[in-house]
């Protein structure tokens, strides 16, 4: 496909989600019918698309509009593209942008939309108003930095499986498939990836179980848990076992993964073997008669704000009502979870979200209603510190 062709499908693919489809299975579905793309090209075209929902509302301001075509012209606009080269009308290449459109993005040009310097308009948040609320109580310093940041792509990191592999080790197995990576200091297992991110799952590495896809936020965060004294730990929100992975690689404890939704813990028993660890799958009458365990983390259901840079479908999608069910939901999961944890134990709750409101209020409220608990530790990371945002707090039960 020709650069053109590449944008013209990416404002096909942005005008299926702008009227309400799922980004994933738009991309899926434009791919099925496209025999003709290569993997570059499903990679180019995927990349446009995901470039244009993390700087949306910039994108169709420049643009005009919130269109795939509009949309399209404010990132090429931004990412200071051959407009007249792109939008030739040429083969499949978009049509020539029209006298309208070439006066609108001058006007627009002449405001920056990069600048730090001044009040930034709703648009160059990227985010909806509702949210820009929320960052803005969360981080009163440092809001505008953190949407802004969310704008760019996110780096990908490996967890490093210590039960396997050294970091010196998989550095080097990850070189002879041409992957450079290296050390990111947020956490002794985390690797950033260098060059070529879309080799990894086919990397003697990964295949082998020396590493792990995960965000270097989501590993320093399993840092933070007092794993050391534990023999059993239960992951009540396991979803597809990635804390469960990283925590097995980490204690000899026996550790127990369960989700509400069974189906999302399927991939469990494949990574676990992969990683050459044991996690048992347990549904909730299993958690009855297993109970009490030393350690009980809650990775609650949230906004996903923290990695909306991964998901920026998500970050649009998102209403406030679903927010509000949201932590309706995670004070639901706390109390749930806490009558699993023994005496002396404690309760891990954490979020990738980047609001307080799913963090630190939500533990405030859980610890005003249960004295029996008390806060050991909390800490939250955000894409200032270089990873996705988390939180995590460490409560014991006093019992
Ligand atoms: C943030 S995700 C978990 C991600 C996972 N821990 C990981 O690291 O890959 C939250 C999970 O909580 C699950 N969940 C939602 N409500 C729940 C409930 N009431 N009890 C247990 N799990 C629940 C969801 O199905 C979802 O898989």
């Amino acid at each position: 496909m020709t650069p053109g062709a590449r944008v013209s499908a990416a404002i096909e693919c942005l005008d299926q989600i702008f009227a309400g489809d799922p980004a994933e299975k738009t991309l899926t579905r434009w791919a099925r019918r496209s025999r003709f793309a290569g993997s570059k090209d499903r990679a180019a075209v995927r990349d446009h698309v995901f470039d244009a929902l993390r700087k949306r509302d910039s994108c169709a301001d420049l643009g005009g509009a919130l269109t795939g075509r509009a949309v399209m012209i404010g990132l090429m606009r931004l990412q200071d593209a051959n407009l007249a080269e792109l939008f030739s009308g040429e083969g499949h290449a978009p049509a020539l942008l029209d006298d309208i459109e070439r006066e609108l993005l001058l006007k627009n040009s002449k405001v920056s939309h990069t600048a730090h310097d001044h009040v930034p308009t709703l648009e160059q948040w990227n985010l909806q108003d509702w949210c820009v609320d929320l960052l803005k109580s969360s981080y009163p310093e440092n809001a505008f930095k953190i949407a802004n940041l969310l704008t760019e792509r996110a780096p990908v990191d490996l967890r490093v499986n210590l039960s396997k592999s050294t970091s010196a080790e998989a550095i080097e197995q990850l070189e002879e498939d041409d992957i450079d990576t290296e050390r990111f200091q947020i956490s002794e297992t985390a690797l950033r990836v260098k060059s070529n991110p879309r080799k990894v799952k086919n990397s003697k590495a990964y295949l082998g179980g020396a590493v792990e896809l995960q965000d270097a936020g989501s590993q320093a965060l399993i840092d933070d848990l007092p794993l050391n004294d534990c023999e059993t730990i239960l992951d009540y929100c396991a979803g597809g076992g990635g804390k469960s992975l990283a925590m097995a690689a980490r204690t000899q404890a026996q550790i127990f993964a369960h989700d509400v939704n069974s189906k999302r813990m399927q991939d469990i028993p494949t990574r676990a073997n992969r990683a050459g660890v044991q996690i048992h799958c347990i549904d909730k009458d299993a958690i009855r008669m297993k109970a009490p365990f030393d350690l009980v983390l809650c990775d609650a259901p949230c906004s996903g704000s923290g990695a909306w840079r991964r998901s920026p479908d998500a970050k649009w999608k998102t209403t406030r009502l679903d927010f509000e069910e949201l932590l309706a939901l995670q004070t639901r999961i706390l109390s749930d979870a806490s009558v699993f944890v023994r005496a002396g134990g404690v309760l891990c709750y954490a979020t990738c979200s980047l609001f307080t409101q799913e963090n630190e209020e939500q533990v405030n409220a859980f610890l005003k209603g249960n004295d029996d608990f008390a806060l050991i530790s909390q800490k939250s990371w955000t894409p200032l510190d270089g990873c996705d945002g988390f939180y995590v707090a460490v409560l014991q039960f006093k019992g």
